[in-house]
């Protein structure tokens, strides 16, 4: 998902909505007050009943789906919109000042130029290239018809200066627009960043203990997992002689090789895959009933017995005790339950000797 062009969208969405009314209500009080309009109603209607539709189409609240070349389509109509209704306002007001006899509607014409002139260049400050084509098309008929008289060379040296302004106001709130967007997508990104860091083990990459419990709890809660859903708790053997014999770090770099082995053994749970303890892991194997899962387990042990892990001081011969427990309603009762029969089953291959798998209920 483009999170910039979401905003955009969004943003489009909420501000495009109420425009359409203003040049309706300009329109309105120029038609009450040109001539030309009251001696031929029908033209006056046509052009109202054409700002009435721009205006009810701006109020369509659809939103696209989160795909660029939709979101993409959805603003270009948004746009087209716009344009018409500018268009529109342009080529009405430029007729308008054209007629010798409209003097009185022109003060309030121009006024509402320069109105929506500014309003577009605050409004619409997402995109600076099409906000300021849309503010040529209300301005510029109204410019070359007082430029073209000289009695209105005053006013129309005084539109010119504020065109000025409001091109310069318009490049200002597009920048501002595009730093908050950027400030609002770092803010999201460091958001997903700590989320991440939250429910992730820092050395392994894996899920942590506290983010694994809330999987579970959820996977055990009758109706939002699988019927079946099996739990591995694995103990890396005599994990403090590796720590005492070659040091801290390579203690470290084998538990980071132990869990790659575990995604590699395990590519279905890769969302399941936890460090629950120091040297203790957990696997959750939904849709496994005990006896698929006690295989599972005792294929990783065998790979890790007889593939030694491959560490930058050379290779290092390992072994692993593994519980193995499923769910049972009738016996436990959600995640906790499961967790406890897993870690008595694993306490079982402790002491019956390492390197084993024990299963709960056997
Ligand atoms: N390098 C390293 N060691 C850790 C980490 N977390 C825990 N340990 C070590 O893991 C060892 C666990 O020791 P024990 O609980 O006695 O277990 P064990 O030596 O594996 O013996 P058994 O489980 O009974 O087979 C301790 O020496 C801890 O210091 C870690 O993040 N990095």
């Amino acid at each position: 998902m483009d999170l910039r062009l979401t905003q955009e969208v969004a943003d489009t969405r909420e501000r495009i909505a109420l425009g359409g009314l203003f040049y309706l209500a300009g329109w309105l009080l120029i038609a009450a007050n040109a001539p030309v309009y009251v001696r031929n109603p029908l033209l006056g209607a046509l052009i109202a009943a054409a700002f009435v539709v721009l205006a009810a189409l701006r109020f369509l609240r659809t939103t696209p789906l989160p795909v660029p070349e939709k979101q993409q389509r959805w603003l270009d109509q948004r746009w087209l919109i716009v344009y018409l209704t500018a268009g529109l306002w342009g080529a009405v007001l430029g007729w308008t000042l054209a007629e010798a006899s409209f003097a009185p509607a022109r003060t309030a014409a121009l006024l509402c130029t320069i109105a929506y002139a500014t309003a577009m260049a605050h409004t619409f400050s997402m995109r600076r290239g099409r906000a300021l084509a849309g503010i040529a098309l209300i301005y510029l008929p109204a410019l070359f018809w007082l430029w073209r008289d000289p009695e209105q060379r005053i006013n129309a040296t005084a539109m010119t200066v504020y065109l000025i302004y409001v091109v310069l106001a318009l490049i200002g709130s597009h920048a501002e627009y595009q730093r908050r967007l950027g400030i609002d997508s770092e803010l999201r990104l460091q958001r997903d960043r700590y989320e991440e860091l939250s429910r992730t083990d820092g050395l392994t990459g894996l899920d942590n203990r506290r983010h694994f419990s809330h999987v579970l709890d959820r996977l055990c809660t009758p109706g939002e997992g699988e019927e079946t859903l099996s739990l591995l708790l694995m103990d890396i053997d005599h994990f403090k002689r590796i720590n005492d014999e070659y040091g801290h770090a390579v203690g470290d770099a084998c538990l980071v090789r132990f869990a790659e082995r575990m995604r590699q053994q395990f590519p279905d749970a890769d969302r399941y895959l936890a460090r629950v303890g120091g040297e203790e892991f957990a696997v959750l194997l939904p849709g496994r009933d005990g006896p698929r899962a006690f295989r599972a387990a005792e294929d990783f042990r065998k790979s890790l017995a007889e593939d030694p892990l491959t560490l930058r001081e050379g290779r290092l011969r390992m072994s692993v005790s593994i519980g193995v427990a499923s769910l049972d309603p009738a016996r436990q009762t959600g995640g906790d339950g499961l967790y406890r029969a897993a870690d008595g089953a694993l306490y079982r291959a402790k002491s019956e000797g390492r390197d084993r798998v024990c299963r709960e209920p056997v």
